[in-house]
């Protein structure tokens, strides 16, 4: 094949594995099996490697790149990671839904699982990831760039050119934290206390092959900076994140009243156990960004949003009881 071919057939073979990877980790519904992906993730590998003037690092060959570094770089959020409120109850969710309607009127509440992980934030210029950091105190983090580049969920390249600044939450999922442990167990390691610590523990590590290993993933949650931002609902910029190739979560629900967000927060009390990654909570906000606006914030936390946290386990076992014995 020459050089000309050879060209084609790469940028073919990356558009294809950009799109099985949308399909597997976005969508959950993968249309090839892994040994056709595995295939022609080979044969592109082998094209990079005879034509290595044509490597670019958004090449879905590139998932590991980079040395070990020998400490962290900071970096400043233009837009701040600001903080929630929390919530212990259904006391504080009346009171939290009484102070919006004091100021808005007509309004809807969108309800994301609040995953228990890392909060980072992903830069992205013309489409393609360039920056990736640490929430740190949230106006200044840590590039782990090539730490989150390792995580399969997070796309190297979105489907449009937009130059966008996007955050999530990354999160190891339970079934790999139990092996994890189990692994360092044998190795006579000391274990992570839990996925938590796991997931924060693994994007601190200076060498990406080790970040690699440890089957990350993530959920993305808002828009940090956005120069053609102008979708209206928090709703709305959700499904424009997912088409742009982003991983949101499935479990996202809006409500018009705060009694069917209690109820959202009940039935997720008793079902967080069937979910694959942990949860410490329920992020509750008002879904018009104009209403936002209008509601403005305090000196760290939006007052348009608020976490609702689960109370402690032993709690949780004695509603079940409840349920049960109703
Ligand atoms: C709501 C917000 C706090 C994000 N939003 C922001 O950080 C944010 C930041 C500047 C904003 O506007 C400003 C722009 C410039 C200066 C000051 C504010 C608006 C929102 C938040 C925090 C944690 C979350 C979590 N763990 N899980 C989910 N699912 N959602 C979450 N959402």
């Amino acid at each position: 094949m020459n050089r000309e071919e050879a060209a084609k057939r790469i940028e073919e073979l990356r558009d294809e594995l950009r799109q099985y990877n949308y399909e597997y980790h976005v969508l959950d519904d993968p249309s090839v099996p892994d040994h056709v992906y595995d295939q022609k993730l080979h044969e592109l590998i082998q094209l990079e490697e005879e034509q290595p003037d044509l490597l670019t690092d958004d090449s879905p060959s590139q998932r590991v790149g980079g040395e070990p570094l020998d400490k962290f770089v900071k970096v400043d959020h233009e837009v701040p990671m600001l903080s929630l409120g929390n919530a212990f109850g259904e006391g504080d969710l009346r009171d939290f839904d009484r102070r919006i309607r004091e100021r808005v009127s007509d309004y809807r509440y969108v309800c994301e699982l609040k995953i228990d992980g890392l909060a980072v934030s992903l830069r992205y210029e013309d489409g393609r990831f360039v920056r990736g950091a640490t929430r740190g105190d949230g106006k200044t983090g840590e590039d782990i760039t090539n730490n989150l580049r390792t995580i399969r969920s997070i796309p190297l390249k979105i489907k449009e050119e937009e130059t966008i600044e996007v955050r999530g939450e990354a999160f190891m999922p339970k079934k790999s934290f139990l092996a994890l442990n189990e692994a360092r167990e044998e190795d006579g390691q000391e274990v992570f206390a839990n996925p938590r610590n796991a997931a924060a523990g693994s994007l601190r590590q200076l060498d990406p092959k080790i970040a690699a290993s440890r089957n990350l993933d993530i959920f993305i949650y808002s828009v940090g900076q956005w120069e053609a931002g102008s979708i209206s609902s928090h709703s709305e910029r959700l499904k424009f994140l997912r088409e742009l190739g982003f991983k949101t979560n499935r479990e996202t629900k809006t409500f018009d009243s705060i009694e069917e967000v209690i109820d959202y927060t009940e039935e997720w009390t008793l079902k967080r156990s069937e979910l694959d990654y942990e949860i410490d909570g329920i992020v509750i906000k008002v879904d018009s960004v104009d209403q936002q606006e209008e509601l403005g914030f305090t000196a760290k936390s939006p007052r348009w949003a608020i976490a609702y946290k689960f109370p402690a386990e032993e709690a949780i076992t004695k509603l079940h009881d409840i349920e049960l014995s109703v």
